[in-house]
């Protein structure tokens, strides 16, 4: 490849090549402001777990507002043969369209809109490809995170996944989406710095092999560094690992902040029993042993059971790389259409698979929380323009099952998509990292338990209104009975 380094690359490119083919279609059609709306949800929730955590928008905030054809952009797409007067129109274009979404950190569900984008259908229909791709990575990540912190229970988990990450975006945006989930820090350096995480880091065994010994590598770390983690597994942890460490923790006395040690081989279990004895003997009760090893939520899990003397946790390859689910099938559908009357129309695509028909019309979602419990009774996904807010009571029925229903009184309703662009302006303030991860313990804490447990959790209740269910079914209908051969009103 003679040249994969433009000096005014830009994002816009970074779609499928059908989106730009479509764009052209709509354009020479006259119908590029055409207004449309499509929605970003997913279809069930990864790890089996009962719920997402929202991440994503900071990155879509930048990308759209950076978002433009660059002169390497237009002659690429002159060598894929688009014509000039089209080059052109894209040379001048700007995003235009107004984005709603969910606020990141924020508890997400599936078949709900977490993204929704309404403008000149054109312009909707570029930027799927890129929203989709960081919304489905870094709500991925910042769920695998919140699962292993579930687990973790409170003890500190120390993200060390740079290395293992598919390649250097997602190690970066990983590391800020484990961090919205509550991890503690970052071992990646530059994330720390880009996103104002917590860095933390240890040393490797390199460090004991260069120096050839335990003694001699500790002391020398000693020597240079005030905070002090000794990597203890290199030859033997229990007869040289801890007893060289002490032995350097004594003659440094003040000198060092003796932090603790870190196992990274072995049975975590019988060695951190070991170890915690042989530190509390020579006086080091505060000092507190960190894991590592290929760490996922499960041996965290296993660990904690078998009464592991474990405090801190440092995961890597199997949080960074969402590795039990590596995708979350995002989708992005086209759920409303303005007609030649200028009207916006429902729209939806039919399937076979009941499941995969997506719901038409531009909506909103509603989180229900009781009054007297302060608990979530479930989202309600209405069509845009209702206020659930302003019912006294509100009926909630099973999208599918529709006898399974109840009546809630007494609750406060709150919206979850949030104008972030309108007509293609900024109007947002979105929150720093520190609030954001703030927030998603809010969000969590509006939930039950049983939603939030990582084993088989309930069900969390998505529901539609009755005018969203109502405009589902007559859309269905509609749609059943054209005839597709001579012509859909569009
Ligand atoms: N007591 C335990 N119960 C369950 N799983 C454990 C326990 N102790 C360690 N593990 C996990 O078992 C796996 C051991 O993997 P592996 O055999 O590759 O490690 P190892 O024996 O330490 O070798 P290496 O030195 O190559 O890392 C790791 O995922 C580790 O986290
Ligand atoms: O196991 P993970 O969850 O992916 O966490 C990251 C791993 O990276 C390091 O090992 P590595 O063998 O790469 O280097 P080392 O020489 O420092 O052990 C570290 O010791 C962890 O085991
Ligand atoms: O700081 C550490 O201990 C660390 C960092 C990255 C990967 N493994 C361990």
């Amino acid at each position: 490849m003679e040249n994969i380094t433009y000096s005014d690359d830009s994002l816009a490119l970074h779609t499928d090549l059908y989106e730009i083919n479509m764009m052209e279609t709509y354009w020479r059609q006259g119908k590029e402001k055409k207004r449309a709306v499509f929605e970003l949800y997913y279809r069930s929730e990864p790890f089996g777990m009962g719920y997402t955590v929202f991440a994503g928008l900071e990155r879509v905030i930048e990308y759209i507002k950076g978002l433009t054809f660059t002169e390497s952009d237009i002659a690429y797409l002159r060598s894929l043969n688009f014509k000039e007067d089209f080059l052109d129109y894209l040379s001048a274009w700007k995003f235009r369209g107004t984005i709603r979404s969910f606020k990141e950190g924020e508890i997400a569900f599936a078949n709900e809109p977490l993204i929704q984008v309404e403008g000149p259908i054109m312009d909707c229909q570029l930027i799927e490809t890129a929203i989709l791709n960081m919304v489905n990575f870094q709500t991925l990540i910042a769920t695998k995170a919140a699962q292993i912190v579930t687990v973790a229970g409170g003890d500190p988990v120390l993200e060390f996944g740079a290395r293992r990450a598919q390649e250097l975006d997602a190690a970066l945006w990983g590391a800020r989406s484990t961090y919205i989930s509550g991890v503690g820090s970052t071992s990646n350096v530059r994330a720390a710095k880009c996103f104002g995480i917590p860095a933390s880091g240890t040393h490797a065994h390199a460090l004991i092999q260069a120096y050839r010994n335990e003694y001699e590598a500790f002391k020398a770390y000693a020597e240079t560094h005030e905070d002090c983690v000794f990597l203890v597994d290199t030859y033997d942890t229990i007869h040289s690992g801890v007893p060289n460490a002490i032995k350097v923790v004594e003659e440094m006395g003040d000198k060092i902040n003796f932090i603790g040690v870190r196992l990274d081989s072995g049975d975590l279990s019988y060695l951190s029993k070991n170890v915690r004895k042989q530190l509390d003997d020579a006086g080091y009760e505060d000092a507190l042993i960190f894991a590592s090893n290929d760490l996922n939520e499960e041996t965290i899990m296993n660990l904690k059971m078998q009464g592991a003397k474990i405090d801190v946790w440092g995961v890597g390859t199997k949080m960074i790389t969402a590795y039990d689910q590596p995708a979350l099938g995002g989708v992005y559908k086209l759920v409303a259409i303005e007609g030649e009357d200028g009207k916006l129309y429902d729209t939806l695509k039919l399937t076979a698979n009941v499941d995969k028909i997506t719901t038409p019309a531009k909506k909103q979602v509603w989180r229900i929380i009781n009054n007297e419990t302060k608990k979530s009774e479930g989202d309600q996904v209405c069509v845009h323009d209702e206020r659930p807010d302003l019912e006294e009571e509100l009926f909630m029925f099973h999208p599918k099952h529709t006898y399974i229903n109840k009546t809630v009184k007494n609750f406060t309703a709150r919206p979850l998509l949030h104008d972030v662009f309108v007509d293609g302006q900024y109007v947002y303030d979105q929150p720093g990292l520190e609030e954001i991860r703030a927030y998603r313990e809010i969000s969590q804490s509006d939930l039950w338990e049983e939603h939030l447990r990582i084993l088989n959790p309930e069900p969390y209740p998505v529901d539609l209104s009755q005018k969203l269910y109502d405009r589902k079914i007559n859309t269905i209908e509609k749609y059943k009975n054209i005839d597709y051969v001579s012509n859909v009103d569009f």
